[in-house]
């Protein structure tokens, strides 16, 4: 195990559809890196080249099929240990700072949320997949669908197998993100992600002080 003095800090994004993660990340990024701090920024599914054929095979079935919730699962996690063993433990052993847009709560709450798989066979292949990679601090954003609905239609992005689904699954993301973010208080800080885009990043820098603080401290 790399020493903690010489280990970068993983950060992790989370939220509902279109909550401004994306957004988040680059403006975290940027001010790390003017502090002279390396980041890496990464997503979820995702980050390295066969995790992104991954992510395309999970999030774009043939319009007359569907995964299966145990296959969806596994697919997220095979991605997962992919990126975790080939991007993000290799630069936080180099010291660098990990952002990532989304990452295992994702599977927490959108594979519990979509049902077939029971929470705890979740928790125990996520046990596996990441082992001791766990996040410094997870960031999640919350905001009303209805703000999220309006930056979504001004994206303008395609929509894929699971932004198209009905505001009662929308609405069940987001409570499960907030139930994770009351069980996990050490870890997860609920950003309230309907204020402008500077707010947002301020509320996440107060998060991302301590980390800083315990950097400076650790370092020889
Ligand atoms: N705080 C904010 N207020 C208003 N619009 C925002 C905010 N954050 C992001 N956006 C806009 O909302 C859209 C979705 O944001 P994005 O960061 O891509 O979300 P996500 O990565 O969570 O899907 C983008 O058009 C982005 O410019
Ligand atoms: C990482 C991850 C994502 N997902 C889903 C959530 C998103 O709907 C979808 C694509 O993620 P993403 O492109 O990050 O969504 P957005 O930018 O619109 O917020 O993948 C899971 O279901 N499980 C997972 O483990």
């Amino acid at each position: 195990m790399v020493a903690d003095t010489l280990r970068g800090r993983f950060i992790t994004l989370e939220g509902g559809e279109g909550v401004g993660k994306s957004t988040l990340q680059m403006a975290l990024a940027t001010r790390l890196r003017d502090m002279g701090i390396e980041v890496v920024t990464t997503r979820e599914p995702g980050g390295t080249p066969l995790a992104e054929r991954i992510r395309e095979l999970a999030l774009r079935p043939p319009e007359d099929d569907a995964w299966t919730p145990m296959a969806e699962a596994l697919l997220m996690n095979a991605a997962r240990s992919d990126h975790l063993d080939k991007l993000i433990r290799p630069a936080l052993a180099k010291g660098q700072w990990v952002i990532s847009d989304r990452f295992s709560d994702s599977t927490r709450v959108y594979q519990s949320v979509k049902g077939g798989v029971s929470q705890e066979i979740l928790l125990q292949i996520e046990a596996s997949v990441i082992a001791e990679t766990r996040p410094d601090l997870t960031l999640v954003l919350d905001a009303p669908k209805a703000a999220t609905d309006a930056r979504r239609t001004g994206r303008g992005a395609a929509t894929d197998a699971f932004e198209s689904r009905p505001d009662a699954f929308h609405e069940a993301v987001r409570s499960a993100f907030q139930a994770l973010a009351q069980t996990d208080p050490g870890r997860c800080h609920l950003i309230d992600a309907g204020e402008t885009a500077e707010q947002v990043a301020e509320a996440a820098w107060r998060e991302i002080e301590p980390l800083l603080s315990a950097q400076r401290a650790s370092a020889p």
